[in-house]
């Protein structure tokens, strides 16, 4: 199947890298640095997947319609990848494969004819260098559309795509999305302090800001009158027994999530962002739950505080001492 992959970055690389090893026929866009090695060496994985060379035909747009696209850029650059690539997506399904909350609607603004679907990764991939992919988590992929049950196409999709690695079709896509947008709460605080996501979960203190922005997350989803769609063990029940608990028993949480992704270090694709000198995808995240309380008449004073930090280091260069993240929660 002729595949396309907008994006090939930490996870754009490694779907692109694994699909062309289940046979398919890839093309992904890149841009700057991360296009060059890609032409030069193809895209180099390693890691969970184990390892692949994987030659891929590449450029800065796409030369040729697929069958199936997926789009694997940061919220912030979706905008751009999408339209530069419309002439090509246009009645063909696309897989946005993005955190927060605006993946689907912006694609399907974009391409009006083409068949939408969203994907939450719960992947942990690293971008170590242009071209090159580790993979310090393997999980499933969630795919599907809407809040109604997976559809046939969603099906369908999940099957080609676990070719690859494995996708599961859900329900109630739209409220998984938020469930994801909780397990991102593990973004902002190693990004702040320039740790990765299993020391900052190691560590009580910034654990608890974690489990903080967490509750506070599925506050505002439920002001939001959310329905937390099933991912990774989580599921609407415990999301919403989880955001009544103390601090002390809510931060079990986000010890239970570290304990699952394992001991290779992950830096979370916010703090990757960062390590590259480019701005984050925070105001999808963090930011989205701030604008959501907004919109629900509640306040989000953590999920604001780490927005703000994030935001602060983007702009001095250098990660902030915990000291820094440990004052969001006595503000
Ligand atoms: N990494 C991870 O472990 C996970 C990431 N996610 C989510 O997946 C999405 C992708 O994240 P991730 O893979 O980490 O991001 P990356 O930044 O590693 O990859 C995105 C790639 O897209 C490229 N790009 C941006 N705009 C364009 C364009 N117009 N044309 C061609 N290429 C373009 C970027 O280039 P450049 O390098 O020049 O910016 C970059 O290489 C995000 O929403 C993220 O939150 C979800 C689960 C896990
Ligand atoms: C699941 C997790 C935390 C994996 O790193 C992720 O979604 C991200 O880094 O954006």
């Amino acid at each position: 199947m002729r595949i396309a992959v907008i994006g090939a970055g930490a996870l754009g690389g490694t779907f692109a890298a694994l699909l062309a090893r289940a046979g398919h026929d890839v093309e992904v866009t890149a841009r700057g640095a991360g296009l060059d090695a890609i032409r030069e060496h193809g895209i180099r994985l390693s890691g969970g997947y184990g390892d692949a060379d994987v030659r891929v035909a590449s450029g800065p747009v796409l030369t040729r319609r697929p069958d199936l696209a997926l789009v694997c850029t940061k919220a912030q650059d979706a905008r751009e990848a999408i339209s530069m690539n419309a002439e090509h997506l246009g009645g063909i399904p696309v897989v946005v494969v993005q955190n927060g909350l605006d993946g689907i609607a912006t694609a399907e603004e974009l391409l009006p004819d083409a068949e939408v679907y969203g994907a939450a990764s719960i992947i942990a991939a690293n971008y170590t260098e242009p071209g090159v992919v580790r993979v310090t988590t393997t999980a499933t992929s969630y795919l599907g559309r809407g809040d109604g049950p997976a559809d046939e196409g969603a099906v369908r999709l999940a099957g080609i795509l676990s070719q690859a690695t494995p996708f599961t079709a859900i329900p109630n896509f739209r409220g998984a999305q938020w469930t994801k947008l909780v397990v991102n709460m593990l973004n902002a605080v190693p990004a702040i302090v320039g740790r990765s996501v299993q020391e900052v979960l190691a560590d009580r203190g910034l654990r608890r800001v974690v489990a903080a922005a967490m509750r506070e997350t599925v506050r505002v989803g439920v002001a939001r009158g959310v329905r937390f769609g099933a991912l990774q063990g989580l599921d609407d029940r415990g999301l919403r027994r989880f955001a009544r608990l103390p601090l002390l028993l809510g931060q079990l949480l986000p010890w239970s999530m570290g304990v699952r992704m394992g001991s290779v270090p992950n830096l979370g694709s916010t703090q990757q962002s960062l390590r590259r000198g480019q701005r984050t995808e925070i105001d999808y995240l963090n930011g989205a739950v701030v604008r959501q309380a907004a919109l629900a008449g509640v306040a989000a004073p953590v999920n604001a505080a780490l927005t703000a930090l994030v935001h602060e280091v983007e702009d001095a260069g250098a990660s902030l001492p915990p000291a820094r993240v440990l004052a969001v929660l006595s503000d």
